[in-house]
């Protein structure tokens, strides 16, 4: 399969106009999974990134689908050809990387799944529309620039459009939500280490009905 640039864009902005804000999940134990997605889809946020960072990950994606169908569950923390064809083969809805390498963009050429890569440069997004690529994930977001770096890259990028993640909490993200250029955001702020550990989802599910609110989906 090979796509182009505007097949690319389509995909991903399928997934990521579903929502103004995308959780980003580190999930510790398999027994998180379901209840944490149904708190997050019932509060308003159906897109999810179950990050690779844990051992249950791919787990929990299978498990999220199954028991949370309303959910859009797709994979963070891609970082090799390897965790693409893992995730896929999870049935993860996309893949997210904090970055990008030139085997990940090969690899995401002959893979079904849409892909979303991260840069925190002007060069490496130029790498990226080499690859076809006009949706990136933008981080750290918070450290590379912030809401100042977005406004810039919206010169000489008109065509580019962001997923800003990274050091983004309630206070900050409705300023990234203002910008044209902004399609999501993604954090991990609506998911408090101490209540995803107890197990408070009523916590959980007040926040991210907060992160729902922040924007009409685009
Ligand atoms: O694991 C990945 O693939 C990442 O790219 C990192 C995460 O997206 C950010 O760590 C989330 O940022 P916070 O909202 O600051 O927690």
């Amino acid at each position: 399969m090979s796509l182009d640039s505007e097949q690319i864009a389509r995909r991903l902005d399928d997934v990521l106009t579903q929502a103004p804000v995308v959780p980003v999940l580190a999930i510790d134990r398999i027994d998180q999974a379901g209840p944490l997605a149904r708190a997050l889809v019932d509060a308003g946020l159906p897109v999810l990134e179950v990050t690779l960072r844990t051992p249950v990950a791919l787990d929990a994606i299978r498990r999220i689908r199954i028991e949370v169908p309303a959910a859009v569950v797709g994979a963070g923390t891609v970082l090799t050809p390897a965790d693409l064809a893992a995730v896929d083969a999870a049935g993860a809805a996309f893949a997210i990387a904090p970055g990008a390498t030139p085997a990940l963009y090969a690899a995401a050429q002959t893979s079904a799944i849409p892909f979303l890569p991260g840069i925190a440069t002007a060069s490496e997004l130029m790498t990226g529309l080499e690859q076809g690529y006009t949706r990136f994930k933008f981080f750290p977001a918070e450290s590379a620039g912030g809401v100042g770096a977005l406004r810039g890259f919206a010169g000489p990028f008109p065509q580019v459009k962001f997923c800003p993640t990274g050091g983004i909490d309630a206070a900050r993200a409705p300023a990234y939500l203002a910008l044209k250029n902004v399609i999501t955001v993604g954090g991990s702020w609506m998911v408090p280490t101490d209540a995803l550990a107890a197990g408070d989802w009523d916590r959980i599910g007040a926040l991210a009905r907060e992160a729902a609110a922040l924007r009409p989906p685009r």
